[in-house]
């Protein structure tokens, strides 16, 4: 996707404090105060501090942190379900901030619909009306709103269970009710608010994999919130890492693994798999000799972890080929240098030689 196309959520500068004359704590030299010397001398928190980012079209989008971090209260400036202290927000190109209450009821119920982690679904009605209340709400007939309820519920998974009540389900089919409704008003993004963290981890991987395929299937564009580093690397196409309200670093998962901004990047991503994350692209060393002429070859999309099998297999230097360039190649020592951790900075700059 390219960068050129609008984003969906255009926000700069943003910041939300929580306390007592809040709004004059951004931009003052108050603000440059750790969380603690700010609560004692002016009973503020800064839950977010002039935060700037792009939600792109079609992408799935991660916010990620530890607890505290100022996931939730971001996110939820997103839609203002929390009023931001100061900054800019535009979805499409408007002004979130300018929106009479009309028009952000309108942004929430059919623009930017939110999937919370406690489901949110109504007891006494059964999976089918839970489904369809979105629709109710805004004005669809029953006949329409039944159909599609039906529709939605068969993507999720969910057929053979339209007439149960919310309390017949186990966690993980409620919370595919919980994403049912928020798909049926058709949104043009989706927020996700760590909605599989009471999931048990079986459950958990489903649901993942759930989103994944909706995701493929639709392009829609998702705003997902975790504190779970892997469940960040497997659904986000871009990850913005979240530190005491800053974003620390905005990246693929192959930028914050394979290049972390600062130390504690660094840290948080210790133990991640880094050949099951980085690809080839970053790996790769120039071809030398021949090299660039023939043999195996792989995308530069590749894994590393995949990578390796097939170094495995030939014994020899793999090339990196793109439509008819090969960009480089992959042998033991570099793909090894990456599971390690200790490739050197000069590698992954493509050497671009075409091939005969
Ligand atoms: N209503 C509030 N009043 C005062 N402080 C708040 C309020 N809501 C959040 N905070 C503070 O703002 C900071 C960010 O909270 P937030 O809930 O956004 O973090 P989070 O990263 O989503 O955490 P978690 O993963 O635990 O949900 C925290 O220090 C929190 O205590």
């Amino acid at each position: 996707m390219s960068d050129s196309t609008n984003p969906v959520f255009a926000v700069r500068n943003l910041w939300k404090v929580f306390g007592p004359k809040a709004d004059r704590i951004p931009g003052s030299p108050e603000a440059d105060l750790s969380g603690e010397d700010l609560r004692q001398r002016t009973g503020c928190t800064v839950a977010v501090r002039d935060v700037s980012f792009d939600v792109r079209k079609g992408e799935v989008f991660v916010v990620m942190g530890l607890s505290g971090s100022g996931k939730s209260t971001l996110v939820r400036c997103l839609t203002r379900l929390i009023e931001p202290t100061s900054g800019g927000i535009a979805i499409d190109g408007e002004d979130v901030r300018g929106m009479d209450t009309a028009r952000l009821r309108e942004l929430r119920r059919h623009r930017a619909a939110m999937v919370f982690q406690h489901f949110g679904l109504l007891p006494h009605r059964s999976v089918l009306d839970n489904v369809a209340y979105g629709l109710e709400i805004q004005g669809a007939g029953k006949a329409e709103r039944r159909a599609k309820a039906g529709e939605i519920v068969e993507k999720v998974g969910l057929a053979g269970l339209e007439g149960r009540r919310p309390g017949q389900l186990s966690g993980g089919q409620q919370q595919r009710v919980g994403l049912a409704r928020a798909l049926a008003v058709d949104p043009e993004v989706l927020l996700f608010d760590e909605p599989f963290s009471a999931l048990d981890p079986l459950i958990r991987r489903d649901m993942q994999e759930e989103v994944v395929r909706l995701h493929r299937e639709e392009g829609r564009t998702m705003v997902f919130i975790t504190h779970d580093l892997s469940e960040a690397l497997r659904l986000g196409d871009r990850i913005a890492l979240m530190r005491a309200g800053r974003i620390v670093q905005c990246g693929t998962p192959e930028e914050i693994v394979g290049s972390p901004a600062d130390e504690y990047v660094r840290d948080f991503v210790r133990d991640v798999p880094r050949e099951q994350v980085l690809t080839v692209r970053r790996a790769m060393r120039p071809a030398v000799g021949g090299e660039a002429d023939s043999g195996p070859a792989v995308a530069p999309t590749t894994l590393v972890s995949e990578a390796i099998e097939a170094v495995a297999r030939t014994g020899g230097p793999v090339r990196v080929v793109e439509g008819a360039r090969c960009l480089g190649v992959v042998d033991h020592q570099v793909l090894l240098a990456v599971v390690a951790g200790v490739e050197s900075a000069g590698s992954g700059a493509p050497t671009e030689k075409a091939v005969a």
